[in-house]
């Protein structure tokens, strides 16, 4: 169907800790999300969020199941097809995904269109219009460490877009930020959702960011345990 961006159908992920011992984290989850939603995942510590988001947006590959991204059965590619897939079609808001130290913001938010061929002239006004978009315009030329927490977030939200993917990934977005950066935070989201009709899915434990979505998701002993519909 043309407005499922993303269909997951029976995704299973094992974990092998040692010859005999394993750790069945994901068992069985189905999940369609649609264009221009934003979902939620949530779910204790270690129930697999994160295990989950990495592979939906194809980080990871799953023990079992499929995912499609855009109607593509994206683990039928070979790593190096889904590498530049990836960079295409989905953006990263990770806490592993941290911005480049050695780089200033603008390099940093122009470096997926980098990775995708283009040179640094090509991509700068637009790494410009997007850390404009995010309210640092003023802050293009600083280096990571010269920015707070809640910047380089924001540095890394313009940075997701930079491709125009079909789809943003965020594993618990404003986990390291105090209440007033993570409410910013939070709206810039859905700004950008609204905007530009932005499909979010974002793993977190903030009840806050979670409510703001379209949908929650709620995963409990490797399944889905229940899905809630906002309003
Ligand atoms: N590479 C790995 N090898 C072995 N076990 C792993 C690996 N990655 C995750 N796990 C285990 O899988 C389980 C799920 O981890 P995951 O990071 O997905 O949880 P989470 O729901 O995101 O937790 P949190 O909210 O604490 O971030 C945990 O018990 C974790 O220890």
């Amino acid at each position: 169907m043309k407005n499922i961006v993303l269909r997951a159908e029976n995704i299973h992920k094992i974990f092998w800790l040692g010859r005999n011992v394993k750790l069945h984290v994901l068992k069985g989850i189905d999940l369609e999300v649609k264009r221009g939603e934003i979902v939620a995942i949530v779910g204790a510590s270690g129930a697999g969020k994160s295990t989950l988001l990495h592979i939906l947006g194809t980080l990871d590959r799953p023990s079992e199941g499929k995912v499609y991204v855009d109607g593509v059965d994206v683990f039928q590619m070979s790593d190096v097809e889904l590498a530049k897939f990836r960079n295409r079609k989905i953006g990263f808001v990770f806490q592993f995904h941290h911005l480049l130290p050695e780089f200033t913001a603008i390099e940093n938010v122009a470096m997926p269109a980098m990775i995708a061929g283009k040179s640094f002239n090509e991509a700068k006004d637009r790494a410009y219009e997007l850390l404009k978009e995010v309210g640092l315009a003023d802050r293009i030329e600083h280096k990571p460490s010269e920015l707070s927490g809640g910047e380089q977030q924001r540095v890394a939200v313009a940075r997701a877009l930079m491709n125009s993917p079909e789809i943003i990934l965020a594993d618990e977005p404003s986990g390291n930020l105090d209440s007033q950066n993570a409410e910013a935070l939070h709206d810039l989201i859905v700004e950008l959702n609204k905007k530009h009709g932005q499909t979010f899915i974002i793993a977190t434990h903030n009840e806050k960011l979670a409510e703001r979505a379209d949908r929650i998701v709620k995963i409990v002993d490797g399944k889905i345990h229940e899905i809630i519909t906002a309003g």
